[in-house]
Parts: structure tokens; C-alpha cells; sequence
């Protein structure tokens, strides 16, 4: 097999974490959520460490967690929604696994994450953040392996398609 990680990418919202548990449920490798990570190693939550480090602090952070973690072998990583906006860390993970971006329109996005409190950069307006987000990051995200639109779809569906490119890999 060519690839044994996978690595899912793609905006807030658009099931990176949700599909990530399907896959290793499936699968037997041990999902990693980065976001997760990178809390429980800093002691704090992610929005925490925004308001309180910056933005730059945090991707510094995710970064050394990105590369650290691609160390590891047998992994479903659920990613950042940002973590691909550095060229080291896209190429750090097409090196690291099967990159596969997941996709959404701006109201399918809106619908599941709601305004929630815990996702920094949609704060002040969740749908205008969502547009300005994805239309600003659509090329960092075009380096996937394999990229699924997710709209109208279970995650099952997803994870399920995913899983049919996998195992041909
Ligand atoms: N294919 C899908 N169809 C409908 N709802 C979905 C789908 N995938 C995930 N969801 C729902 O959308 C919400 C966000 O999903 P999830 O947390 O997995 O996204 P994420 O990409 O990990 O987001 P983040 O980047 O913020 O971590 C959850 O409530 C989840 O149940
Ligand atoms: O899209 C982003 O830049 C982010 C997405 C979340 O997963 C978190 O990593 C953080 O809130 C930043
Ligand atoms: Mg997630």
C-alpha cells in the first residue's frame, strides 16, 4: 500500500473529525484529532490560546504538532481547519499519508458548526467569515491526494468513499 496514514483536511465543520472516527473505526488505525492535541498538550483550550497567544503562536504550535505527529504510523489525523496554510506543513502531510480534503458550501458549513464560541476565526459573523475563509484558502486546500465534496452526503457516505480510494492506494 502506498499510503498507510490518512490525513483528512479541509474547512471548520466540513467532517474532518466526525468522518476521521468512521475511518478508524473501520479501519483499526487510531484516530488523532490535531486540535485535540494540541490542547491537551498546551493545557488549554484552543480559543484560549488564541485571545491570549495570537493566532501566529497558535500555528506555531500546530505546526510542531503537524510534524510530530506524521512521525507516527497507523493514523487517522483529523486536522485543523488552517493547517494547511503553511507550504511546510501541506508538504509534511502529502508526505505523511493519503491527503483527503473534504468539502462544503458556506450554508451546509453554517448549519453544522452554528456560531459556536469554540471556532475563534468565525467569531463576529460566522456565515461572512465562512465565505471570506473558503474563497481565501480554496487554493491551500487543491494539494489533496483525493478531495470529496461533502454536501448531501452521511458521513458514513463520505468515510465510504474514502475508504474505496484507501484501499486502491
Ligand atoms: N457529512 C455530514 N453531513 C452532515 N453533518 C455532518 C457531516 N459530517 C459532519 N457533520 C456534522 O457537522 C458538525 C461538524 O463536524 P466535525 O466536527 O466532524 O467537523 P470538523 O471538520 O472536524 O470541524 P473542525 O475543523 O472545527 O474541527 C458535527 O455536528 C457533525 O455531526
Ligand atoms: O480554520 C482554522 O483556521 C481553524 C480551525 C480549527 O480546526 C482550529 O484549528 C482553529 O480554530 C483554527
Ligand atoms: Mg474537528
Amino acid at each position: 500500500m502506498l499510503h498507510y496514514n490518512i490525513v483528512l483536511i479541509g474547512m471548520m465543520g466540513t467532517g474532518k473529525t466526525t468522518v476521521g472516527s468512521l475511518l478508524a473505526a473501520e479501519t483499526g488505525l487510531k484516530l488523532v484529532d490535531l486540535d485535540q492535541r494540541i490542547a491537551m498538550e498546551a493545557g488549554r483550550s484552543i480559543p484560549d490560546i488564541f485571545a491570549a497567544e495570537g493566532e501566529a503562536y497558535f500555528r506555531d504550535l500546530e505546526s510542531a504538532a503537524l510534524r510530530r505527529t506524521l512521525q507516527e504510523q497507523g493514523i487517522v489525523l483529523a486536522t485543523g481547519g488552517g493547517a494547511v496554510l503553511r507550504e511546510e506543513n501541506r508538504l509534511a502531510m502529502r508526505d505523511g499519508g493519503l491527503v483527503v480534503a473534504l468539502q462544503a458550501t458556506a450554508d451546509e458549513i453554517l448549519v453544522r458548526v452554528g456560531e459556536d464560541p469554540g471556532r475563534p476565526l468565525l467569531a463576529g459573523g460566522a456565515k461572512e467569515r465562512i465565505t471570506a475563509l473558503l474563497e481565501e484558502r480554496k487554493d491551500a486546500y487543491a494539494f489533496a491526494h483525493l478531495t470529496v465534496d461533502t454536501s448531501g452526503k452521511s458521513a458514513e457516505q463520505v468515510a465510504a468513499e474514502i475508504l474505496t480510494h484507501y484501499r486502491g492506494s
